[in-house]
């Protein structure tokens, strides 16, 4: 070390010449501290670290071009500590000497100095017993039961391999076993159908939406016509497709001589951003710095002459964002598209209906009307379509032809699940976001099935097996899939309104006690006479026919016709007429309590979706009797008579509690 003088070094004397070196560590250069006159070989009572000897042979000569050894003894942060003890200043700061000492430590006389001064150091810079010539283990720890342990100022670096890991740390673990209920999830076949519904995925084409459609492409295509602006607001509720057919129309549509910027407000940190977005994507950047951005923008949308060619279409979604902050923007934005003169084809995209009046309210004063396009949320109807458009896309060409066919989930739990989100918000990402869980679910328990199946399989005694061969298997009955990559679109199990019922219950945080609660007198009526129906049913069952119970569930007429007989008995409750009793019924299934049973047969037995409020006309059963085919469809409580007995307390509860006793039926 050149200059070191009580831990301090003296930056002078380092070696002009000298190029900085780098240290082992990432962080910082020193130059290297080799003396003026340090002499070529190092002395031999100095160890090297394998980082030291590395820079003594490396170090490229800088005068005449060629490689020498240059003797530079660089202690790395990470070098070992008998290297650290020929540097005074780790000692020094371990261990503050009171007396200023004099003198540099650059030779062994200098460190054999230091060592007088502090006994420490003596220790430290002794030479290393031969049979230490080639530790196995790092000095550092020999070092330790010797001294007090010093708290090393940088990390310690033991061996040659980092402390922190670069790779994982289970990189070189074996890989952890799977639990066998459910393997290799990820490629399944019910994969490409969750994958539909993830949020972000690719729409597809939009379906339905017909009208809306419609007037945007007038909108967009008469403005093209005629070479002027006009502005256009798009409102309604979230997730009803507004964002989604602007860009799908867009796109389908030639605006090849349109100039086009879609900007999202929500993105915008405040709202003259969207100035500065416009402007870069409309100006050429050697207009910088000549205008104000508003000037530039008007200048553009609104030109003084005539000859400007140039038409711009703009669509600003979620214009909400930019009330929040300087509503002058937006309303210069609407103004200048309002023109007659204009060149800006705007549209604006929002939930509210009445923003234009309710937030800018100058527009109205100036008697500039944006036209307006609202959409309206998704009926039930609409949600099932598009859901079961979506599953059909994922048909095998050919299978498409049968328009019941919906794979992986029944028709009826789509209709349970339209009839849930249409009811709550209408928006189509919760549809998507309830019918993906669906898919999870039956996914799981497609392999939960199957594991079991491979795990009674292996447990099945010879004697058995020996049994099973002496029947024949029935002829033409396929074999039962083993494995997961057996089931294709076709043939894999299907979410049942079931898994529909417990998923909506779930996400839309109301358990069937809530939903239970939140019932009127009739309601629990009806479910009352139902359960009691449904018990007398079971206790006039024969019991070694079981599967018979499922395919003979109770009819909406003999539903109707238990309540009325219940209500009757003694006058208890006025009873509602078949069309209201209908009407609670399909009340009840839209919050999950009941369902349509749909008979045995692939996929479940328990189905949901009766569309009671469906009009004798539209029902499509059959032509001449509408009425008694709905009539008889089989009707399911999901409720369970404990659950409704909990919740039957209050006004009317000894109405309910004979109801449900079912007496005289
Ligand atoms: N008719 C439809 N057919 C198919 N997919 C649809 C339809 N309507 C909406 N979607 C899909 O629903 C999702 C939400 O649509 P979009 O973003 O357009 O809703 P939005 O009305 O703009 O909602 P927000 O107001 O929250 O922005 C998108 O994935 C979109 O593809």
């Amino acid at each position: 070390m050149a200059g070191t003088v009580l831990g301090k070094r003296t930056r002078d004397a380092v070696e002009p010449a000298a190029l900085p070196v780098r240290t082992g560590s990432k962080r910082r250069t020193v130059a290297p501290r080799a003396p003026r006159d340090q002499k070529p070989a190092a002395p031999s009572s100095l160890r090297r670290t394998r980082s030291t000897v590395k820079k003594a042979v490396d170090e490229p000569d800088q005068e005449n071009g060629q490689n020498k050894t240059v003797s530079v003894v660089i202690p790395s942060k990470h070098t070992l500590r008998d290297d650290q003890s020929k540097s005074p200043v780790k000692i020094n700061s371990h261990f503050p000497v009171s007396k200023p000492v004099e003198g540099t430590l650059e030779s062994d006389e200098g460190i054999a100095l230091e060592a007088a001064l502090i006994p420490w150091a003596e220790e430290i810079t002794k030479p290393i017993e031969p049979e230490f010539k080639t530790p196995s283990k790092s000095r550092f720890r020999d070092d330790l039961p010797q001294h007090p342990p010093l708290t090393p100022r940088h990390r310690v670096q033991v061996g040659a391999k980092a402390i922190t890991p670069r790779t994982p740390r289970h990189a070189d673990l074996p890989p952890t076993p799977r639990q066998s209920a459910t393997p290799t999830i990820a490629h399944s076949v019910y994969s490409q159908a969750r994958q539909l519904f993830a949020r972000g995925a690719n729409s597809g084409r939009l379906v339905g939406r017909d009208a809306e459609r419609e007037k945007l492409v007038s909108f967009i295509t008469e403005g093209m016509e005629s070479r002027t602006g006009g502005c256009l607001y798009i409102s309604g509720p979230p997730g009803t497709g507004k964002s989604a057919l602007v860009h799908e129309v867009c796109a389908d549509l030639d605006l090849s001589n349109v100039r086009i910027a879609h900007v999202n407000c929500a993105s915008m940190r405040i709202s003259r951003d969207v100035y500065s977005r416009l402007i870069q994507d409309f100006c050429e950047d050697t207009d910088v710095f000549k205008k104000s951005e508003a000037d530039r923008l008007k200048s553009m949308f609104v030109p003084s002459s005539k000859k400007a060619q140039d038409l711009f279409l703009v669509t600003l979604d979620e214009i909400d964002h930019l009330l929040n902050g300087d509503t002058g923007v937006l309303q210069s934005l609407f103004e200048w598209a309002l023109q007659s003169e204009s060149k800006l084809m705007l549209i604006g995209i929002a939930n509210a209906l009445d923003l234009t009046d309710r937030s800018l309210p100058q527009l109205k004063a100036k008697n500039l009307k944006p036209r307006l396009l609202p959409f309206l949320p998704y009926s039930a109807v609409s949600i099932a379509n598009v859901v079961t458009s979506r599953l059909r896309s994922l048909l095998p060409p050919g299978t498409e032809a049968d328009p019941k066919l919906v794979p992986f989930v029944q028709p009826a739990a789509i209709q349970l699940c339209s009839k849930k989100v249409a009811s709550q918000t209408g928006d189509l990402r919760k549809a998507y976001e309830l019918i993906k869980r669906a898919i999870d679910v039956i996914e799981q328990e497609t392999f939960q099935k199957l594991d079991k199946q491979a795990k009674e399989s292996e447990n099945i005694p010879i004697l058995g097996v020996n049994t099973n061969l002496s029947s024949p298997a029935k002829a033409g009955s396929a074999p039962k899939p083993t494995s997961m990559s057996s089931y294709t679109v076709i043939t894999a199990p299907r979410a049942s309104i079931a898994h529909i019922a417990r998923i909506t219950s779930a996400a839309f945080g109301q358990g069937t006690v809530q939903r239970l609660q939140s019932l009127n007198l009739q309601q629990k009526a009806a479910i009352c006479s139902l359960i009691a129906l449904e018990r007398k049913r079971r206790q006039l069952e024969v019991p070694s026919t079981p599967s018979k119970s499922r395919a003979s569930a109770p009819t909406i007429k003999q539903a109707f016709d238990t309540y009325c007989t219940l209500c009757r008995n003694d006058n208890i409750l006025h009873p509602l007429t078949a069309t209201e009793f209908k009407d609670v019924l399909s009340n009840l299934e839209t919050m999950g309590l009941v369902g349509e049973y749909q008979g045995r047969g692939r996929g479940g037995t328990v189905a949901g979706g009766t569309d009671l409020r469906r009009t004798p006309s539209k029902s499509g059963h059959g032509p001449s009797t509408p009425h008694k085919a709905l009539d008889e469809q089989g009707l399911v409580c999901f409720v369970s008579q404990s659950e409704i007995e909990g919740q039957i307390a209050g006004p009317g509860e000894g109405i309910l509690r004979r109801l449900l006793r079912g007496e005289g039926i």
